[in-house]
């Protein structure tokens, strides 16, 4: 240790006998460009090469700095006993990231570059149009000089598309909907929006387990399918079609898909109920092409007051819809009646995937009973365990039926299981009476020829990242 600390202070010594040589050889004037050029030599020999990315480019923040921020706080390597955490306006979640001059290492294709957050303070200001943050910040990326091509190719781009992933994860999601019927609001846009914080997730959602999993897959490859479908020609858009008897969950998997890819909801109410106010969907819509649109009021009907929907408007919207402008969106129509909806609807590039919301099976019963009693398979008697499944496709029940039962006796696990056994046998027994209960909605008559095109669609959402 000694001998540490005495060659520690020789050169300590050497370095202030090199800088008065310099003070005493070279004149004031020169002294700067000396040094300009003595690290211009060293920094011909160092293999690093060093980028700055500070947080105001000018009078303008930058971006690419924002984005390294984020990146880093996603960085798992982050190590130290000091992290600043930030919390941004329309966001639960906390990030963290490095404090005032804290470094770290990060590894990219097999290439380790470092990074330092730079904090200086500001000099006095002279004259700026907007007041500048007393600190000056910014990041040093230090790389070794043969790994340069690969950062500026797509080291850089990758962190930015990162950024952008994680903001939008952070980001609470937004409702918007158009239940002001045509009303501009005061930045001129149709849509209202709230906060939308459903809990309903893909873990939530009862339903078989490998049907879950292919559309999370669906919808996953979706998500990360920019390349292919600029590759492809085809606008980067997907359409699903929710059919099922009502509370069978289809708005409650709208919501778990807007939560599982962190997109807002835009939703369009295209039954009755948004007709009621005398406007047409079609002129609820912000598209102009939209408002001028043919065929969304009035229409085949030919009733007066725009409440009825034809098939033309309702392609001519949904297309209209499908082609504006450019990120990733994904179109959700539910219904009650599929077999009501038109073909020309229901062809793929219109709705691509059809996903039938059934009556609670057996799979999607234990999903229930985990997620309202905390119940897992093991834990349920093998006797009524087998009853329950014997019982449950015959009793057709919703799984919003099966919740109230649940949700009622909830404080009880065993009776609660009970009544839900009770419930099922006497939904059962009824069904059988009548026939089946799917049978019966059949034999129920079609609505005449000109409500087949109207009001078919029961709600359409629409599912965006959050761009407009
Ligand atoms: N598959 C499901 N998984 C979990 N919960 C469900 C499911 N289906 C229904 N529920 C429960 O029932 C309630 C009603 O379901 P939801 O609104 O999703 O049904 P829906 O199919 O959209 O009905 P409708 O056709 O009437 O619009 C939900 O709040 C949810 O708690
Ligand atoms: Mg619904």
């Amino acid at each position: 240790m000694r001998e540490y600390w005495t060659s520690f202070a020789s050169l300590l010594g050497v370095l202030a006998f090199c800088q008065t040589l310099v003070q005493v050889i070279f004149p004031p004037e020169l002294r700067f460009a000396f040094i300009k050029l003595f690290n211009r030599i060293l920094n011909t020999f160092s293999s690093y090469f060093y980028f700055d990315i500070t947080e105001i480019d000018g009078v303008n923040t930058n971006e690419l700095y924002n984005a390294v921020q984020l990146y880093l706080s996603s960085s798992v390597s982050i190590s130290g006993t000091r992290l600043s955490l930030t919390r941004a306006l329309n966001s639960s979640a906390i990030t963290f990231g490095l404090t005032n001059n804290d470094s770290i290492f990060d590894t990219f294709n097999g290439v380790t570059v470092h990074w330092e957050h730079v904090v200086t303070q500001r000099q006095a200001q002279t004259f700026s149009w907007r007041p500048l943050p007393e600190e000056k910040r910014g990041f040093t990326l230090r790389i070794k000089k043969k790994d340069k091509s690969l950062i500026l190719d797509s080291y850089l781009d990758y962190i930015m598309e990162r950024a952008n992933d994680i903001r939008r994860r952070n980001q609470d999601r937004l409702l918007y909907t158009n239940s002001r019927g045509g009303s501009l609001d005061s930045r001129g846009h149709p849509w209202e929006s709230v906060p939308f914080k459903h809990p309903s997730t893909f873990d939530t959602l009862a339903m078989d387990p490998v049907k879950k999993q292919e559309i999370m897959e669906d919808l996953k490859d979706f998500g990360n399918g920019q390349a292919f479908y600029q590759k492809t020609g085809r606008a980067w858009k997907r359409g699903y079609l929710l059919y099922g008897p009502p509370g069978t969950g289809k708005s409650s998997m709208i919501a778990a898909m807007a939560n599982y890819l962190g997109y807002d909801i835009y939703d369009l109410e295209l039954t009755e109920k948004s007709n009621n106010n005398g406007n047409s969907m079609g002129r609820s819509y912000y598209d102009p092409e939209m408002r001028s649109g043919s065929g969304c009021s009035g229409g085949a009907g030919g009733e007066e007051g725009g409440n009825s929907i034809t098939l033309s408007g309702l392609l001519n919207f949904t297309d209209g819809l499908w082609s504006c402008c450019g990120s990733e969106r994904i179109f959700v129509f539910t219904t009650n009646h599929i077999e009501k909806l038109d073909p020309a609807l229901l062809r793929s590039g219109r709705m691509d995937m059809h996903i039938f919301m059934s009556y609670c099976s057996f799979p999607a019963l234990k999903i229930l009973l985990k997620n309202y009693l905390g119940n897992k398979e093991s834990d349920l008697d093998d006797k009524i365990l087998k009853e329950l499944e014997d019982v449950i496709d015959k009793a057709e029940m919703t799984p919003a039926d099966v919740s109230e039962v649940l949700i009622k006796y909830r404080r009880n696990k065993d009776r609660a299981v009970r009544e839900l056994l009770g419930a099922l046998k006497e939904r059962a027994e009824k069904n059988l009476k009548n026939g089946g209960a799917m049978e019966l909605a059949l034999s129920l008559p079609l609505p005449p020829f000109r409500l087949a095109f109207r009001l078919n669609i029961d709600s359409f959402n629409l599912l965006d990242s959050p761009c407009f």
